[in-house]
């Protein structure tokens, strides 16, 4: 098996990723935690598993790992194969489950035990209970691990529902990875499993001294006690590996300031990029990363939320209102990005984000097609803002100009197809791909609708649903 880790752009192929299929946690949370749980509502578990994650599951099978899903007779009762750890799953080593990981390294007798210690510490269990955990088997483990609750039913701690969303918990930015610090509670124990797989686990084995963790300031333990939410905090939602040299971090609800500029220092220091914008978004739960405000399709085409993305005209016309002290009706983005010149860290401005996006298109990503921007909802009021909820600019790219999107967002879809791209319903390319009447090679520009009903309900699209290891590296056309 290649191990190799690497990824430097959003549109190259994808050949390997980290993703976790719904698990039981999920079907458990209360009306009265969903929202500190960072649900909107709570979900049917059944429908979002069989009806919507499992399709895009057989998608990224037929994309990356083809022999493990043709000729399988995929019936209603086999959900055995989409299942971690059980008999018949599928088992590959392109499109990796969370938890399979997790049951692996729980085989080392001490990541066994330091685990065990460390989650009963945060989740405050009993001794007796930690002791207890020891005896399990590491299958049966690693699902209480996740969910807190043991095959006979028996609940120890909270689920971790949001851990479908892999993309928040690390990052890859070339060969390195770096790993989050959420900001909130509910994704505390992600980010603590996460970082005993990827130091332990053999399909890391190459991330050797390649691992970048994000400490505490010092001040945070000098903190009053009712002001003690952390300083440091970044979500991988908020980091994109845009281009070859170039990271984009978003500030915004869930990432720093601090944290941002603690990756600016370790990242330059070690010579891993040459070039890091920040983007501040407002602050609120409709953009809680940057994923959500915006997401690139093809080396020309991005996919944004439209009232976001004031030009330099736009936002000085408004200044002199502002000034006037009429009431603020735009919300704004502030753009800066870092640049290595030597030994030197230097800073220039963007006005606005498509001018930052046309950049990187132009600049980095050496495009010379003209730069296209599709904008959620077609930006027509008010579906840009309904559709940006409901993630219509958070798609995952599987090969470039194919990504996968929300089929619910349908002035998005429309936007699209005006564009010249094609949609086609998830349930029935995966018909088609199974029936052989198509082959991914030759599925180009188009958008591939999954079924989200449910998956809308907790709040991220495929971009968050996806944790990628491995794409090929970017190329320039000539
Ligand atoms: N990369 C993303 N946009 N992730 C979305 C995460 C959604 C999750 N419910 C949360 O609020 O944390």
């Amino acid at each position: 098996m290649d191990n190799q880790i690497f990824v430097d752009s959003e549109i190259s192929t994808l050949q390997r990723l980290i993703i976790h299929s719904p698990d039981s946690g999920l079907g458990k949370v209360v009306p009265s935690k969903a929202q500190d749980w960072l649900f909107e509502d709570i979900i049917h578990l059944d429908t979002m598993r069989r009806k919507e994650y499992d399709y895009y599951v057989k998608l990224l099978l037929f994309f990356l790992d083809p022999e493990k899903i043709q000729n399988q007779d995929l019936s209603d009762a086999k959900r055995e194969f989409f299942k971690p750890n059980s008999k018949g799953y599928f088992n590959s080593d392109k499109v990796i489950d969370f938890e399979k990981l997790l049951a692996d390294v729980l085989n080392i007798e001490e990541v066994k035990v330091q685990l065990v210690a460390a989650v009963s510490a945060i989740e405050e269990c009993s001794y007796l209970e930690m002791k207890r955990f020891l005896t399990f088997g590491n299958i049966e483990l690693s699902k209480v691990l996740i969910t807190g609750i043991t095959d006979s039913g028996e609940m120890f701690f909270p689920p971790i529902p949001n851990l479908i969303f892999t993309r928040d918990i690390g990052i890859v930015v070339n060969d390195h990875i770096l790993l989050n610090k959420p900001a909130r509670r509910a994704r505390s124990r992600e980010s603590l499993l996460a970082k005993y797989i990827f130091f332990n686990h053999p399909l890391f084995a190459t991330l050797t001294g390649k691992i970048i963790e994000i400490e505490e300031d010092e001040e945070h333990f000098l903190l009053p006690e009712d002001q003690g939410k952390r300083i440091d905090t970044l979500e991988g939602g908020d980091v994109m590996m845009v281009a070859p040299n170039h990271l984009l971090i978003g500030i915004s609800e869930r990432t720093t300031v601090e944290a941002a500029r603690q990756v600016i220092d370790k990242l330059f220091a070690k010579n891993i990029v040459k070039k890091i914008s920040l983007i501040k978004i407002p602050a609120k739960r409709d953009y809680m990363h940057i994923d959500t405000i915006f997401t690139q399709i093809k080396r020309n085409v991005w996919v944004l939320l439209g009232s976001l993305a004031r030009t330099k005209e736009t936002a000085e016309n408004e200044k002199v209102w502002d000034e006037l002290g009429q009431r603020v009706t735009h919300e704004d983005i502030i753009i800066k990005q870092f640049y290595k010149e030597g030994d030197k860290v230097l800073s220039r401005n963007f006005d606005n984000l498509e001018e930052l996006l046309k950049y990187i298109s132009e600049i980095d990503l050496k495009c010379t097609e003209p730069v296209n921007f599709i904008y959620s909802g077609n930006n027509v009021f008010p579906f840009g803002a309904r559709e940006q909820w409901t993630d219509s600019c958070n798609l995952l790219v599987l090969k470039e100009g194919v990504a996968v999107g929300y089929d619910r967002n349908d002035k998005t879809s429309e936007a699209f197809r005006e564009y010249g791209f094609k949609t086609i319903h998830a349930v029935e390319l995966v018909n088609q791909l199974e029936q052989g009447k198509v082959k991914v090679e030759d599925i180009n520009d188009t958008i591939i609708l999954l079924p989200s009903s449910e998956l809308s309900r907790a709040r991220g699209g495929s971009h968050c649903m996806s944790m990628p290891l491995q794409r090929i590296a970017y190329k320039p056309k000539n």
